[in-house]
Protein backbone atom coordinates (compact mmCIF):
# COMPACT_ATOMS: atom_id res chain seq x y z
CA UNK A 1 0.00 0.00 0.00
CA UNK A 2 1.05 3.49 -1.08
CA UNK A 3 1.93 6.18 1.80
CA UNK A 4 -0.74 8.82 1.20
CA UNK A 5 0.39 12.37 1.41
CA UNK A 6 1.72 13.83 5.05
CA UNK A 7 0.83 10.75 7.11
CA UNK A 8 4.77 10.30 7.61
CA UNK A 9 4.59 14.23 9.63
CA UNK A 10 2.44 12.76 12.13
CA UNK A 11 2.58 14.89 15.33
CA UNK A 12 1.93 13.45 18.94
CA UNK A 13 -1.90 13.15 20.21
CA UNK A 14 -2.23 14.90 23.77
CA UNK A 15 -5.58 15.17 25.56
CA UNK A 16 -6.42 17.00 28.55
CA UNK A 17 -9.46 17.17 30.95
CA UNK A 18 -11.77 15.93 27.99
CA UNK A 19 -15.48 15.69 29.07
CA UNK A 20 -18.38 14.42 26.90
CA UNK A 21 -22.01 13.64 27.01
CA UNK A 22 -25.42 13.68 26.18
CA UNK A 23 -28.16 16.20 26.90
CA UNK A 24 -25.57 18.33 28.89
CA UNK A 25 -24.41 15.04 31.29
CA UNK A 26 -20.55 14.28 31.41
CA UNK A 27 -20.17 10.67 30.11
CA UNK A 28 -16.92 11.14 29.81
CA UNK A 29 -14.82 13.22 32.37
CA UNK A 30 -11.68 14.61 32.70
CA UNK A 31 -9.71 12.47 29.97
CA UNK A 32 -6.03 13.03 29.95
CA UNK A 33 -4.36 10.62 27.15
CA UNK A 34 -0.32 10.89 26.10
CA UNK A 35 1.33 12.40 24.94
CA UNK A 36 0.78 8.97 22.16
CA UNK A 37 3.90 9.36 19.55
CA UNK A 38 3.50 9.20 16.31
CA UNK A 39 3.16 5.16 14.86
CA UNK A 40 1.40 4.05 18.45
CA UNK A 41 -0.80 1.08 19.16
CA UNK A 42 -3.62 2.08 21.83
CA UNK A 43 -6.04 -0.12 23.00
CA UNK A 44 -8.99 1.22 25.15
CA UNK A 45 -10.79 -1.06 27.64
CA UNK A 46 -13.39 -0.98 30.32
CA UNK A 47 -16.57 -2.79 30.88
CA UNK A 48 -19.96 -1.66 28.84
CA UNK A 49 -20.93 1.40 29.77
CA UNK A 50 -17.50 3.20 30.77
CA UNK A 51 -17.71 5.49 28.09
CA UNK A 52 -15.11 4.14 25.24
CA UNK A 53 -17.62 4.62 22.29
CA UNK A 54 -18.10 8.39 23.25
CA UNK A 55 -14.51 8.79 24.17
CA UNK A 56 -13.48 8.06 20.83
CA UNK A 57 -16.42 9.60 18.62
CA UNK A 58 -15.18 12.71 20.95
CA UNK A 59 -11.97 12.08 19.54
CA UNK A 60 -13.12 11.91 16.07
CA UNK A 61 -15.12 15.30 16.62
CA UNK A 62 -18.84 13.93 16.11
CA UNK A 63 -19.53 14.30 20.09
CA UNK A 64 -19.48 17.58 21.40
CA UNK A 65 -16.29 18.12 23.65
CA UNK A 66 -15.14 20.17 25.90
CA UNK A 67 -10.95 20.01 26.93
CA UNK A 68 -8.14 19.72 24.80
CA UNK A 69 -7.40 17.17 21.78
CA UNK A 70 -3.64 18.45 20.48
CA UNK A 71 -2.63 16.83 17.24
CA UNK A 72 1.10 18.11 17.18
CA UNK A 73 0.56 21.84 17.08
CA UNK A 74 -3.47 21.60 16.30
CA UNK A 75 -6.06 22.11 18.63
CA UNK A 76 -9.30 19.39 17.41
CA UNK A 77 -11.66 20.68 19.75
CA UNK A 78 -13.71 23.44 17.97
CA UNK A 79 -12.12 22.52 14.70
CA UNK A 80 -14.46 22.19 11.78
CA UNK A 81 -15.80 18.53 11.23
CA UNK A 82 -14.57 18.04 7.07
CA UNK A 83 -10.84 19.45 8.78
CA UNK A 84 -11.12 17.26 12.11
CA UNK A 85 -12.75 14.08 9.77
CA UNK A 86 -9.03 14.70 7.83
CA UNK A 87 -7.04 13.73 10.37
CA UNK A 88 -8.44 11.58 12.42
CA UNK A 89 -10.61 8.76 11.30
CA UNK A 90 -13.16 6.72 12.94
CA UNK A 91 -14.21 3.30 12.08
CA UNK A 92 -17.74 2.61 14.02
CA UNK A 93 -18.70 -0.14 15.86
CA UNK A 94 -22.10 -0.62 14.28
CA UNK A 95 -21.13 -0.81 10.63
CA UNK A 96 -23.52 1.18 8.65
CA UNK A 97 -22.51 -0.16 5.18
CA UNK A 98 -23.99 1.51 1.78
CA UNK A 99 -26.01 -1.18 0.20
CA UNK A 100 -25.47 -1.26 -3.84
CA UNK A 101 -21.85 -0.68 -3.45
CA UNK A 102 -19.52 -3.53 -4.18
CA UNK A 103 -16.78 -3.82 -1.64
CA UNK A 104 -14.18 -2.14 -4.21
CA UNK A 105 -16.13 0.94 -5.09
CA UNK A 106 -17.13 1.48 -1.23
CA UNK A 107 -12.97 1.44 -0.34
CA UNK A 108 -12.48 3.73 -3.73
CA UNK A 109 -15.61 6.05 -2.31
CA UNK A 110 -13.34 6.43 1.48
CA UNK A 111 -10.23 7.34 -0.66
CA UNK A 112 -12.19 10.39 -2.28
CA UNK A 113 -13.42 11.73 1.35
CA UNK A 114 -9.38 11.58 1.88
CA UNK A 115 -7.13 14.32 0.97
CA UNK A 116 -5.03 13.83 -2.28
CA UNK A 117 -2.25 11.94 -1.31
CA UNK A 118 0.93 11.41 -3.51
CA UNK A 119 -0.86 7.84 -4.57
CA UNK A 120 -2.87 10.61 -7.63
CA UNK A 121 -5.92 9.33 -8.96
CA UNK A 122 -5.04 7.19 -11.21
CA UNK A 123 -4.00 5.05 -8.67
CA UNK A 124 -7.38 4.83 -6.70
CA UNK A 125 -8.43 1.37 -7.75
CA UNK A 126 -5.23 -0.07 -7.98
CA UNK A 127 -4.28 1.36 -3.75
CA UNK A 128 -7.73 0.18 -3.04
CA UNK A 129 -7.00 -3.12 -4.41
CA UNK A 130 -4.29 -3.60 -2.80
CA UNK A 131 -5.98 -2.56 0.69
CA UNK A 132 -8.00 -5.53 0.34
CA UNK A 133 -5.70 -8.05 -0.92
CA UNK A 134 -3.62 -6.66 2.71
CA UNK A 135 -7.02 -7.30 4.88
CA UNK A 136 -7.97 -10.18 2.96
CA UNK A 137 -10.63 -9.96 1.03
CA UNK A 138 -9.49 -9.16 -2.48
CA UNK A 139 -11.00 -11.85 -3.49
CA UNK A 140 -14.64 -9.98 -2.67
CA UNK A 141 -13.67 -7.02 -4.50
CA UNK A 142 -16.48 -7.16 -7.15
CA UNK A 143 -18.95 -8.25 -4.32
CA UNK A 144 -21.63 -6.48 -3.18
CA UNK A 145 -21.62 -4.91 0.18
CA UNK A 146 -25.34 -5.98 0.96
CA UNK A 147 -23.87 -9.58 0.51
CA UNK A 148 -21.17 -9.91 2.81
CA UNK A 149 -21.76 -12.14 6.07
CA UNK A 150 -20.86 -10.19 8.87
CA UNK A 151 -17.28 -10.54 9.63
CA UNK A 152 -16.41 -9.86 6.14
CA UNK A 153 -18.19 -6.28 6.33
CA UNK A 154 -15.98 -5.69 9.00
CA UNK A 155 -13.02 -6.13 7.15
CA UNK A 156 -14.76 -4.21 4.42
CA UNK A 157 -15.16 -1.63 6.69
CA UNK A 158 -11.50 -1.76 8.13
CA UNK A 159 -10.23 -1.74 4.87
CA UNK A 160 -12.41 1.97 3.86
CA UNK A 161 -10.86 2.86 7.09
CA UNK A 162 -7.10 1.94 6.32
CA UNK A 163 -6.85 3.13 2.94
CA UNK A 164 -7.44 6.88 3.55
CA UNK A 165 -4.54 6.81 6.04
CA UNK A 166 -5.49 9.40 8.67
CA UNK A 167 -3.48 10.34 11.25
CA UNK A 168 -5.25 9.15 13.53
CA UNK A 169 -7.23 6.26 13.32
CA UNK A 170 -9.92 5.02 16.07
CA UNK A 171 -11.28 1.32 15.81
CA UNK A 172 -14.42 0.77 18.35
CA UNK A 173 -14.07 -3.06 18.53
CA UNK A 174 -12.29 -3.57 14.91
CA UNK A 175 -11.66 -7.42 15.64
CA UNK A 176 -15.49 -8.34 17.15
CA UNK A 177 -17.24 -10.40 14.54
CA UNK A 178 -13.86 -11.76 13.23
CA UNK A 179 -12.83 -15.78 13.57
CA UNK A 180 -9.10 -16.60 15.02
CA UNK A 181 -7.54 -16.35 11.34
CA UNK A 182 -8.73 -12.73 10.88
CA UNK A 183 -8.09 -11.52 14.59
CA UNK A 184 -4.46 -12.00 13.95
CA UNK A 185 -4.56 -10.95 10.29
CA UNK A 186 -6.08 -8.01 11.18
CA UNK A 187 -4.40 -7.24 14.40
CA UNK A 188 -0.56 -7.62 12.27
CA UNK A 189 -1.45 -5.52 9.76
CA UNK A 190 -2.73 -2.87 11.73
CA UNK A 191 0.84 -3.11 13.42
CA UNK A 192 2.66 -3.13 10.08
CA UNK A 193 0.85 0.10 9.16
CA UNK A 194 0.96 1.67 12.36
CA UNK A 195 4.55 1.46 12.21
CA UNK A 196 5.80 2.49 8.44
CA UNK A 197 2.53 5.25 8.13
CA UNK A 198 3.43 6.97 11.45
CA UNK A 199 -0.15 6.42 12.12
CA UNK A 200 -1.61 6.76 15.65
CA UNK A 201 -4.44 3.77 16.69
CA UNK A 202 -6.69 3.67 19.30
CA UNK A 203 -8.60 0.44 19.23
CA UNK A 204 -11.59 -0.22 22.06
CA UNK A 205 -11.13 -4.07 22.32
CA UNK A 206 -13.04 -6.38 25.08
CA UNK A 207 -10.32 -9.22 25.07
CA UNK A 208 -7.22 -7.69 27.93
CA UNK A 209 -4.98 -10.51 26.14
CA UNK A 210 -4.98 -9.06 22.68
CA UNK A 211 -4.35 -5.95 23.60
CA UNK A 212 -2.01 -6.81 26.10
CA UNK A 213 0.01 -8.75 23.06
CA UNK A 214 -1.04 -5.70 20.34
CA UNK A 215 -0.74 -2.02 21.90
CA UNK A 216 1.99 -0.30 23.22
CA UNK A 217 0.02 1.09 25.30
CA UNK A 218 -3.58 0.43 27.08
CA UNK A 219 -5.90 2.61 29.07
CA UNK A 220 -8.44 1.23 31.03
CA UNK A 221 -11.64 3.44 31.31
CA UNK A 222 -14.08 3.12 34.48
CA UNK A 223 -17.16 5.12 35.16
CA UNK A 224 -16.30 7.13 32.23
CA UNK A 225 -12.71 8.26 33.91
CA UNK A 226 -9.35 6.71 33.42
CA UNK A 227 -8.78 4.10 36.16
CA UNK A 228 -5.21 2.95 34.71
CA UNK A 229 -3.26 3.77 31.70
CA UNK A 230 0.35 2.36 30.74
CA UNK A 231 2.48 -0.81 28.71
CA UNK A 232 0.29 -3.31 28.98
CA UNK A 233 2.05 -5.19 31.86
CA UNK A 234 1.65 -2.37 34.22
CA UNK A 235 -2.03 -1.58 33.90
CA UNK A 236 -3.60 -4.70 33.39
CA UNK A 237 -3.10 -6.07 36.87
CA UNK A 238 -5.08 -8.83 39.39
CA UNK A 239 -6.28 -5.63 41.45
CA UNK A 240 -7.82 -3.79 38.18
CA UNK A 241 -9.67 -6.45 37.61
CA UNK A 242 -11.22 -7.09 40.47
CA UNK A 243 -11.18 -3.05 41.10
CA UNK A 244 -13.16 -2.41 37.43
CA UNK A 245 -14.68 -5.62 36.35
CA UNK A 246 -15.79 -7.29 39.33
CA UNK A 247 -13.91 -10.45 38.39
CA UNK A 248 -11.03 -12.29 40.21
CA UNK A 249 -7.94 -13.92 38.60
CA UNK A 250 -4.29 -14.31 37.48
CA UNK A 251 -2.70 -12.00 35.45
CA UNK A 252 0.77 -13.90 34.40
CA UNK A 253 3.30 -12.45 31.91
CA UNK A 254 4.48 -14.76 28.97
CA UNK A 255 6.70 -14.04 25.83
CA UNK A 256 4.13 -12.68 23.91
CA UNK A 257 2.13 -10.62 26.13
CA UNK A 258 0.08 -11.62 29.50
CA UNK A 259 -1.76 -14.92 30.09
CA UNK A 260 -5.39 -13.83 31.62
CA UNK A 261 -7.43 -16.37 33.32
CA UNK A 262 -10.79 -15.69 34.94
CA UNK A 263 -11.72 -17.36 37.82
CA UNK A 264 -15.24 -15.88 39.29
CA UNK A 265 -17.90 -13.15 39.28
CA UNK A 266 -17.28 -10.62 42.90
N1 LIG B 1 -26.88 8.62 22.25
C1 LIG B 1 -26.87 8.52 23.59
N2 LIG B 1 -27.71 9.25 24.34
C2 LIG B 1 -27.69 9.19 25.69
N3 LIG B 1 -26.84 8.40 26.39
C3 LIG B 1 -25.98 7.64 25.70
C4 LIG B 1 -25.94 7.66 24.26
N4 LIG B 1 -24.96 6.81 23.85
C5 LIG B 1 -24.43 6.27 24.96
N5 LIG B 1 -25.03 6.78 26.07
C6 LIG B 1 -24.70 6.43 27.46
O1 LIG B 1 -23.35 6.73 27.72
C7 LIG B 1 -22.76 5.72 28.55
C8 LIG B 1 -21.49 5.23 27.88
O2 LIG B 1 -21.82 4.60 26.65
P1 LIG B 1 -20.69 4.13 25.63
O3 LIG B 1 -21.37 3.60 24.42
O4 LIG B 1 -19.72 5.23 25.44
O5 LIG B 1 -20.01 2.96 26.45
P2 LIG B 1 -18.97 1.83 26.01
O6 LIG B 1 -17.88 1.83 27.02
O7 LIG B 1 -18.56 2.03 24.59
O8 LIG B 1 -19.85 0.52 26.16
P3 LIG B 1 -19.84 -0.93 25.42
O9 LIG B 1 -18.61 -1.66 25.85
O10 LIG B 1 -21.08 -1.56 25.99
O11 LIG B 1 -19.93 -0.71 23.93
C9 LIG B 1 -23.81 4.65 28.77
O12 LIG B 1 -24.37 4.83 30.05
C10 LIG B 1 -24.85 4.92 27.69
O13 LIG B 1 -26.14 4.62 28.14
Amino acid sequence: MTARGDSHAAGTLGVRGLEAGYDGKAVVRQVDLGPIEPGSMISLLGPNAAGKTTLLRALAGLQPASGSIRLGERELVGMPLAEHARLVGYMPQNLPQRIGLSVIEATISAMRAAPPGDAGQAHLAETALDTLERVGIGHLAMEELGHLSGGQRQLASLAQALVRRPRVLLLDEPISALDLHYQLRVMKLVREIVRESGMIVIMVLHDLAMAARWSDRVVLLSGGEVAAEGPPEEAITAERLAQVYQVSGTVTRTGSGLAIAIDDIL
